[in-house]
């Protein structure tokens, strides 16, 4: 049957096949030939250029600073790029440091066509947090565009292309001063956190009963509507009640489509962002309709259920001036709601899931009760500064952080930039145009770091020090400058990390003074029992606090 379906001259001659064959192998061939010499120049570019990296002695001025050692790659424009795409957490900065000297402190990929400097040297992440020359802008367009699914043209105006007087930046910052970052707005939102997260808590096991859950997808939906409606007023939840679901769903596949993976391959993740965009969308038309296109004045308004905060009714009020669309303002939000849920919920799962962990410090749960207890007023209420400055909590939280927060600092910039390696023995010229990019799982993980335990181990008192005067426990952060930064660094640092600090310790204190807790062992995410405590689950690097692959099962009943 195949036989009869060629063309008669192919049947009767072999010169046209081996034309044919030697016409379709000679793309493959040219393509083996490219990518074999691509590979021998850049892996000789690199050997010759890491001895020049490593050597100490152009801190005498005798070698010009030069950018650091090329990693070799085999495809041409992608460089590095597929192999980045490694799914496993830290798994491709394992492969890299299987042969890249790590007390190189610095290395240059080509990802995508673009040279991205990388940065693991304490001084050198150090130095770039301080520099004037980079900007956080392209990151952030191309995360609104296709991580957030905003218009090019909404992502155009929003940074005021065609209108600089009128771009985003600065007027973001100025919303993140007044609204996010002020002592007396942080604790208004702390206090209006607490008061939803206590309302939602109310509900659970009024009768007195206990009952079984995974304590993160427990922890979760309860931690999501508090923020959620701290920020965003109660009306969002009560308008789309499921957007918490939705919301997680689109957050786990977030980075396929901001990391370009072809729609073909990820239908799913745009599933999931057209739908919680839609209900967005939906939302803010309604909310419109009640305040009549005019959220509650920020400056005199404390917080009201439409809007939320001043933080957020701010927020819209600028977009109204920019006259972004509905839709628009859908993608907007769904980024803020991005940078309220996707970190602290995970981080205080992970607090809790360490804290209640059968097969650890048998004292810990205690030491943190106890710890807790203190913190209360009188009159049952919490004490948030004396919470926010119990050792031991801030401790936990720390090493949370510090092990599973995987966030890829990145900078564009727009103009060279001289950085130190080992205190300045060594110095690298970074070329202007190029982006660089610190991230943070090459030196939360710096195994000649963070040595006593080793790295990779989970220490609950890992930052705890003795007070040589006192001889108390003390919370110290002293000397991780450049080695430690969940909240990024610099301008561009995280401007809700006084907050998120607050929100977590407060929830954390809630649950734990609320209920009392039995584990009952480890899960899958199936729910599937397992052995080992839960771990981190796949996603591409900078997935932000990454989330357990897994579960603690529990039993739990209101503390008496
Ligand atoms: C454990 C919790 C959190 C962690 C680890 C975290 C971490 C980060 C990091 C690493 C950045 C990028 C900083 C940089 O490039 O230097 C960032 C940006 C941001 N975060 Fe957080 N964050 C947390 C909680 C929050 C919370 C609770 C909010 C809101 C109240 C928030 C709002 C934002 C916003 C709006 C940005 C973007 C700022 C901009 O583009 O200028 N974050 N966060």
């Amino acid at each position: 049957m195949a036989i009869k379906l060629l063309p008669p001259d192919l049947l009767t001659t072999s010169a046209p096949i081996t034309r044919l064959l030697s016409l379709a192998l000679t793309p493959v061939l040219f393509a083996t030939i490219l990518i074999a010499l691509t590979y021998l120049y850049t892996t000789l570019r690199y050997r010759l250029a890491l001895p020049h990296h490593l050597s100490t002695t152009n801190d005498a001025g005798k070698l010009s600073p030069q950018p650091p050692p090329h990693i070799p790659y085999a495809l041409p424009f992608l460089g590095s790029a597929l192999s980045f795409l490694n799914p496993v957490p830290g798994g491709y900065w394992k492969g890299l440091l299987a042969f890249h000297p790590h007390a190189s402190g610095a290395c240059t990929l080509l990802l995508g066509g673009k040279t991205t400097y990388v940065l693991f040297s304490p001084s050198a992440v150090t130095q770039l947090f301080k520099s004037r020359g980079t900007s956080r802008m392209v990151f952030n367009m191309q995360v609104m565009e296709k991580g957030f699914g905003m218009s090019k043209e909404g992502v155009r105006k929003y940074w005021g292309f065609d209108d600089p007087e009128n771009g985003a930046e600065h007027h973001q910052e100025k919303i993140w001063q007044d609204y996010l970052l002020k002592t007396e707005v942080v604790n208004e939102l702390t206090g209006e956190f607490v008061g939803t997260l206590r309302h939602e808590l109310e509900e659970e096991l009024k009768d007195g009963g206990a009952k079984e859950v995974g304590l993160y997808e427990w922890l979760r939906g309860h931690m999501f509507a508090a923020s959620t409606a701290t920020f965003f007023g109660r009306r969002i939840l009560e308008m789309y009640p499921s957007l918490g679901e939705d919301f997680f769903a689109f957050d786990r596949q977030m980075l396929s489509m901001f990391f370009g993976i072809p729609k073909l391959f990820i239908l799913k993740a745009y599933k999931s962002r057209k739908k919680v965009l839609d209900g967005m969308e939906e939302w803010h038309v309604k909310m419109m309709e009640e305040c009549k296109n005019n959220p509650a004045d920020p400056e005199t308004v404390k917080w009201e259920p439409v809007y939320g905060s001043r933080a957020n009714r701010a927020r819209q009020h600028f977009y109204g001036r920019r006259g972004f669309t509905m839709r628009g303002r859908a993608s907007l939000d769904l980024g803020f709601l991005f940078g309220i849920s996707s970190n602290a919920i995970p981080a205080t799962g992970w607090m809790l899931m360490h804290i209640l962990d059968p097969k650890a410090d048998a004292m810990l749960y205690r030491d943190v009760m106890e710890e807790l207890k203190s913190a209360v007023n009188k009159d049952g209420t919490l004490n948030i500064p004396e919470l926010m400055s119990l050792p031991l909590l801030q401790s936990i939280l720390h090493e949370v952080l510090r092990l599973y927060v995987d966030i890829l600092i990145t900078r564009e910039l727009f103009e060279d930039l001289d950085l130190p390696i080992d205190d300045g023995k060594r110095r690298i010229a970074l070329k202007k145009g190029g982006l660089v990019m610190a991230p943070s799982w090459l030196s939360h993980r710096d195994e000649s770091l963070w040595v006593d335990p080793p790295c990779e181990t989970f220490y609950a008192r890992r930052f705890l020090k003795v007070d040589p005067e006192t001889g108390k426990q003390i919370f110290s952060t002293g000397g991780t400058a450049g080695k430690f930064f969940p909240f990024g660094g610099g301008k561009s640092i995280c401007p809700g990390r006084v907050f998120a600090k607050q929100e977590v310790l407060a929830c954390l204190a809630m649950v734990l003074l609320g209920f009392e807790f039995e584990a009952l062992g480890y899960v899958e995410e199936s729910g599937r029992k397992r052995d080992k405590f839960p771990t981190l689950r796949h996603g591409y690097s900078g997935s932000g606090t990454v989330v357990m692959d897994g579960d603690v099962k529990v039993r739990m009943k209101r503390r008496q």
